[in-house]
């Protein structure tokens, strides 16, 4: 990441920040902008006239008390003020609409993006991470467009059409009352510099609230069933302070220009009195002129105090933008090569050849696995935690590209084909079962998008799960809640193998699929699996044994290598290893 420390750097990285913001978001929307420009421009002339209309109501109304110019001069300043608050609402109804475009651009474009990413950057990265992009940062760019971007451009204007007036009505004394600008400029940009850093830093805290947040409510069951609403509540309340202190410590610097600017606006204000006052009093200026002139200066120091605030927010803004572009920066490392093909199964075999695999910065997992998984039959793959059992399933989707070595489906690299084509043929099962905050029917549709009622039914019933969905309230429409908690574990999971099941896919991988079941609920599960498996390559992944014996071959996998291949019996005689995790598995039920 730039660091915004680098002083000389950073202003060309403002540029760039808001160049991309503009260029990329804010193009589409030209037309809009151009319409808000010129009502900006109406904005600015309407905030500037009153300042000359101080000049007949002075000279013409008090000092020559001109009857007949009474309603004129009346009637201009209510018809200036009319025109000021016509343009206003066009400017802003434009700009807000460009705004919220931008966002939801910007938010649907993340998205596109990320989810193409890695599956390892999301192993890496929290969800409430994730989403305060989506929300702070996002909302912090919204107020760039909509908020800071639009009243530079309107400010800055004002301010141009005042000084203009200013020089208009007398030179020398509005070169006088302006010396004091070039003073400002120095400190508010060191202002600036320091906010993108501080801001930064308050995104990123917000975004680990966020992620403590969603954690505390996910895991409300262990909190409670530990008793740690408490440790918890401390936790969120230190957070709280850690975004107070440095939330605060962002308002005082943003505030730090208003001192300054008041006292600078004071000393230009005062001289003018000084010099101009005299000259009226010599008789060489009138005194509509003097009032006009020091009016435009009042009136001109308001947009700018604003514009000296402006970097400092824009720079707070900024920081959320080099988030949300750092993201969007992100390059998966897995992605089609140029001359990818769809995959094309036959029997559906699956081959290992030779595979090193090590996660970043790490040292290997598997170490020269050469292995072949014959097509329609099940190969269980068992063995001691962390030895590598999931991270070789993983490899067959592609979730993870190969150290070294190929794994080949029907005699075709994984790497060389097409993602989509790949997984579409592979249909996943695990422990962790992922339901969406959806109808009964949509989440088993999941596995085959645009499927019909028959077929859903079809799935449903292979994979036992029909008599309880019929059972439900309202069936295949009722909704099953965030994550299905409404439903018991192995409900959810016969759920996620009649997607499975719908998508009728030839591969088939199985990550512990009934590890989390109790021993009623695995039965139905067991029963659903074995529908599903029929005829398929099946890879399953299982802690117990008793569930797997029956498979046509089992891998015996311990830290990253190949211990031993053969069925249940055969392994019982040939390795030790296996023989050894059968008893302990065996004692255990005798003890259960
Ligand atoms: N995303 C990851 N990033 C880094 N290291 C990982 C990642 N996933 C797994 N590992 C490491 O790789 C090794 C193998 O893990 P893996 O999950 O493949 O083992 P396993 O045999 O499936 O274990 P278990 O039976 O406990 O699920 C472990 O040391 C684990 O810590």
């Amino acid at each position: 990441m730039k660091t915004e420390s680098s002083s000389p750097t950073q202003s060309f990285f403002t540029s760039t920040l808001i160049k991309r913001l503009i260029q990329n978001y804010a193009r589409p929307y030209f037309g809009h902008l151009i319409l808000a420009a010129v009502t900006m421009i109406i904005v600015a002339l309407a905030s500037v006239a009153p300042a000359k209309l101080i000049e007949p109501i002075i000279n013409d109304i008090f000092v020559a008390k001109k009857a007949t110019m009474l309603l004129p001069v009346t009637l201009m300043v209510v018809g200036v003020f009319l025109v000021k608050g016509i343009a206003t609402y066009i400017e802003s109804v434009l700009t807000g609409h460009v705004g919220q475009r931008i966002i939801a651009d910007l938010q649907k474009d993340l998205f596109n993006h990320l989810i193409l990413d890695d599956l390892e950057f999301f192993q890496n990265t929290t969800s409430g991470n994730l989403v305060s992009h989506f929300t702070n940062d996002v909302n912090k760019l919204n107020t760039a467009v909509t908020g800071t971007l639009t009243n530079l451009c309107k400010d800055g204007l004002t301010l141009i059409f005042f000084i203009l007036l200013m020089f208009y009505q007398d030179w020398l004394l509005a070169s006088i009352a302006l010396f004091v600008l070039p003073i400002a400029i120095f400190p508010v940009i060191r202002i600036g510099k320091r906010m993108r850093k501080v801001s930064g830093n308050v995104q990123e805290e917000m975004a680990g609230f966020t992620s403590l947040l969603s954690q505390a409510f996910q895991g409300m069951r262990l909190i409670k069933s530990y008793g740690l609403e408490k440790i918890e509540a401390n936790r969120v309340s230190h957070h709280v302070e850690q975004i107070f202190s440095r939330t605060l410590k962002a308002t005082r610097m943003k505030s730090a220009s208003h001192p300054l600017m008041e006292f600078l606006g004071g000393v230009a204000i005062g001289i003018v009195i000084l010099y101009g006052g005299n000259e009226v009093i010599q008789g060489t200026q009138n005194p509509g002129a003097f009032f006009s002139f020091i009016t435009a200066l009042i009136m001109t120091y308001e947009p700018l105090k604003r514009l000296a605030n402006l970097n400092a927010n824009l720079q707070e803004q900024l920081a959320s933008a080099e988030r949300v572009f750092k993201l969007m920066d992100r390059r998966p490392g897995i992605v089609d090569i140029e001359s990818a093909q769809d995959i094309k199964i036959n029997k559906g075999k699956i081959d290992f050849e030779n595979i090193d695999f090590a996660y970043k910065k790490r040292s290997d997992v598997l170490n020269n696995i050469t292995l072949s998984i014959q097509a329609g039959k099940t190969t269980a793959l068992v063995g001691p935690s962390g030895g590598g059992k999931s991270t070789l399933l993983n490899l067959i989707p592609r979730f993870y590209n190969v150290t070294r070595g190929q794994v080949k489906i029907d005699e075709q690299d994984v790497s060389k084909v097409t993602l989509k084509s790949l997984r579409s043929c592979i249909a996943l099962v695990s422990q962790e079962i992922i339901l969406f905050d959806d109808s009964v029917k949509a989440n088993i549709a999941f596995g085959r998008p645009g499927a019909s009622d028959e077929q859903i039914i079809d799935a449903a019933k292979a994979a036992a799960a029909h008599d309880f969905i019929m059972a439900l309230p309202q069936g295949y429409d009722t909704q099953i809640g965030e994550n299905g908690t409404s439903l018991s574990g192995g409900q959810r999971q016969r759920l996620s193998i009649a997607r499975a099941m719908i998508k009728d896919a030839p591969i088939l991988l199985l990550d512990e699929p009934t590890s989390a079941l109790d021993t009623a609920s695995e039965q139905k599960v067991q029963e659903a699996l074995r529908t599903l498996m029929k005829g398929r390559t099946t890879l399953i992944i299982a802690h117990r044994l008793s569930t797997v014996k029956d498979a046509d071959q089992i891998i015996l996998i311990d830290q990253g290598i190949i211990k031993a291949i053969g069925t249940h019996s055969e392994l019982l005689k040939t390795s030790k290893q296996y023989a050894l995790l059968s008893q302990s598995q065996l004692s255990e039920k005798e003890v259960a």
